[in-house]
């Protein structure tokens, strides 16, 4: 390989500042050291976490850093001892990792991995806790452990899911994040039952692909709740099966849920980041065994509250990082189950764009009919 060894300069879009548009620039990308693997990033879409952080509103937000963190690519080059992969390969790098070998990968409790988390959340890499991008000598931070926003990237070796060849890279790096982390949040988080009443609080990427691994859990009812009524049209093809806008009412959403189904759901999901919501998603599941799965990430200083009472009968709160999957052994499965057409994802894009416009995509992600906007990181 030509650039084995050697610093690649690429295109990479930079957020300096908070809410300021990024800037494309010029890149310096480090070979990759011990552990490591540089990516030949070639798609990768938006996440809502992505605004998140370029917000200000993360307390892990770094500036200026690459962010981005739903994409697929293909090896360029490993850094030592790095065997599960090699340079051709294509995969799908991970933010939340999983090394097989740390106290939580063992526990068979969690998907979280303890290996590098220290690291990926001071955006630098653990061998060194230095970043590999820099301009012209000025270090650029990562982001979650992919910075995926740039040509190419640096992650480490047990952030990386390598997948079949076949599987289009334009759709599968929504396998990144959001489509995983509501299907696992049905499957593997709240375990939903064939016959359940669900409700879904926010009705984006991360909702919606909560309402599909409803349905094909055999939920009985799927209830879409969002404050833009337009939403329940695409959301029907994922598996709503009714719609609740809180807007149309003048008592609190839970008491509507309530109302509507004899007490209360068995299961909710918030997949906003909105604390009061949060509230409502637990209050308004049923006496005795309704479960709330938060997904939603909510902002830096926000808290929770509710009522001890809901808890003391029996309502069980709850959160899910990654939908619960393992994501190097489990990514590549869920690559397996699209190419047999089990699970969708093309139905989420909804955009396709380059990665010279990445602050329109960012525009987009803001008006209602964009659910994910893919990059093509190469022309
Ligand atoms: N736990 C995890 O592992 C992960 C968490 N996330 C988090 O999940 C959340 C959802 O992500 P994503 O699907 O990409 O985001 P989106 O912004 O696409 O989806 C959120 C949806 O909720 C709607 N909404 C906003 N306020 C309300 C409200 N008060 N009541 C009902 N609906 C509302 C939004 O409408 P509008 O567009 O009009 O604002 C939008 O349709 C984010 O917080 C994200 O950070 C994402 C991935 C992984
Ligand atoms: N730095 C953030 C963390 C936000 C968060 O909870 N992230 C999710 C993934 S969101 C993906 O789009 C997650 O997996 N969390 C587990 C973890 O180890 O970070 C903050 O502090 O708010
Ligand atoms: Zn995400
Ligand atoms: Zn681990």
């Amino acid at each position: 390989m030509a650039t084995q060894g050697q610093v690649i300069t690429c295109k990479a879009a930079v957020a300096y500042e908070p809410n300021k548009p990024l800037v494309i620039e010029d890149v310096q990308v480090a070979p990759p050291q011990a552990g490591e693997v540089r990516i030949k990033v070639l798609f990768t879409a938006l996440c809502h976490t992505d605004a998140y952080t370029w917000s200000g509103k993360d307390p892990e937000g770094l500036f200026p850093c690459i962010l981005g963190h739903e994409a697929a690519g293909i090896v360029e080059s490993v850094g030592e001892g790095v065997t599960e992969v090699q340079p051709g390969d294509h995969v799908i790098p991970c933010y939340q990792a999983e090394c097989r070998e740390c106290k939580f990968c063992k526990s068979g409790k969690t998907n979280l991995c303890g290996k590098v988390r220290t690291a990926t959340g001071a955006g630098v890499m653990m061998n060194d806790r230095k970043s590999r991008f820099s301009i012209n000598g000025k270090l650029i931070y990562h982001f979650m452990g992919t910075s995926t926003f740039s040509q190419y990237t640096v992650v480490h070796d047990v952030s990386v899911a390598k997948i079949d060849p076949q599987a289009p890279l334009d759709k599968v790096c929504l396998l990144g994040c959001g489509v995983p982390t509501g299907l696992g949040a049905v499957w593997n988080t709240a375990k939903v039952e064939p016959g359940s009443i669900v409700a879904i609080f926010g009705l984006g990427t991360v909702g919606l692909a909560v309402a599909e691994g409803a349905k094909s859990a055999g939920a009985s009812r799927i209830i879409g709740i969002d404050i833009d009524s337009k939403k329940f049209d695409v959301a029907k093809n994922f598996g709503v099966t009714e719609f609740v806008n809180p807007k149309d009412y003048d008592k609190p959403i839970q008491q509507v849920l309530v109302d509507l189904t004899d007490g209360g759901v068995d299961y909710s999901f918030e997949c906003i980041g909105n604390v009061s919501v949060m509230r409502a998603a637990l209050e308004c599941c049923h006496k005795g065994w309704g479960t709330s799965v938060i997904v939603g990430v909510a902002a830096s200083g926000q808290e929770i509250s509710t009522r001890p009472f809901q808890l003391v009968t029996g309502r069980v709160w709850k959160g899910t990082a990654f939908g619960g999957f393992k994501s190097r052994s489990q990514v590549p499965w869920l690559v397996d189950k699209y190419m047999k057409k089990e699970i969708k994802i093309d139905e989420y894009v909804t955009h396709n764009l380059t990665v010279g416009e990445i602050n329109k995509a960012f525009d987009l992600m803001h008006e209602g009919g964009c659910l994910r906007c893919v990059l093509k990181m190469h022309e």
